[in-house]
């Protein structure tokens, strides 16, 4: 399903559909995971996943009866909340990186769930070959027209080079293990390219 998604992406800016199959065919770096947020009572807070992007092509998410996941939306958060039989697609990174952010990705955060409530969602990444680097894709002129280059923040700089981008991903998921066991990829991570 996320092939046929990224193919209808890739017809959408007027390239031909497999433009990105050289990305991630072979070795990719698709990720499942299941997450298990537990309520208030357990957690004292309200932060289950701060906002963030996903690092890879598209995502594609299965969420239980539970709400808790919102989208950014023109500037504020809007909650997604959980249809039967549906899976939310967020756009990642490496599409915004693609199109020169014509396709922006999606920023996302998720909510703890009340107290006396867990919720679990099942997210699949599906990201590229770690030693591929993402074209910058020719775009038809009215589309871009519309492109605003990728977003440079300076908290999430976005790499073009897929391993670099998969790596600060995961230093910013995870700040408390990176700070333990990998200080210095911290220091010396390279700059946006
Ligand atoms: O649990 C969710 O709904 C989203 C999880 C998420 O955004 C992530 O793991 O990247
Ligand atoms: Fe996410």
């Amino acid at each position: 399903m996320a092939v046929r998604l990224l193919k209808a992406f890739a017809l959408s800016l007027d390239q031909a559909e497999d433009a990105f199959d050289p990305i991630y065919s072979g070795e990719p770096n698709h990720r499942m995971k299941i997450v298990r947020y537990p309520g208030r009572d357990t957690t004292g807070g309200d932060q289950g996943v701060g906002a963030h992007k996903d690092g890879g092509f598209l995502t594609l998410l299965l969420q239980d009866d539970n709400k808790g996941l919102q989208v950014e939306y023109d500037g504020s958060w809007v909650n997604v909340d959980p249809i039967p039989g549906t899976l939310v697609v967020n756009i990642g990174e490496l599409l915004e990186l693609a199109s020169n952010g014509y396709l922006r990705a999606t920023v996302h955060r998720v909510v703890t769930p009340s107290a006396g409530v867990e919720r679990i969602s099942v997210p699949f990444f599906f990201s590229a070959r770690l030693d591929a680097t993402i074209p910058l894709l020719t775009l038809p002129e009215e589309l871009a027209a519309e492109a605003r280059g990728p977003a440079s923040d300076p908290d999430n700089p976005l790499f073009r080079d897929v391993g670099t981008n998969v790596l600060k991903s995961r230093l910013r998921s995870h700040p408390d293990v990176a700070r333990r066991h990998y200080a210095d990829l911290l220091e010396t991570r390279a700059s946006p390219g």
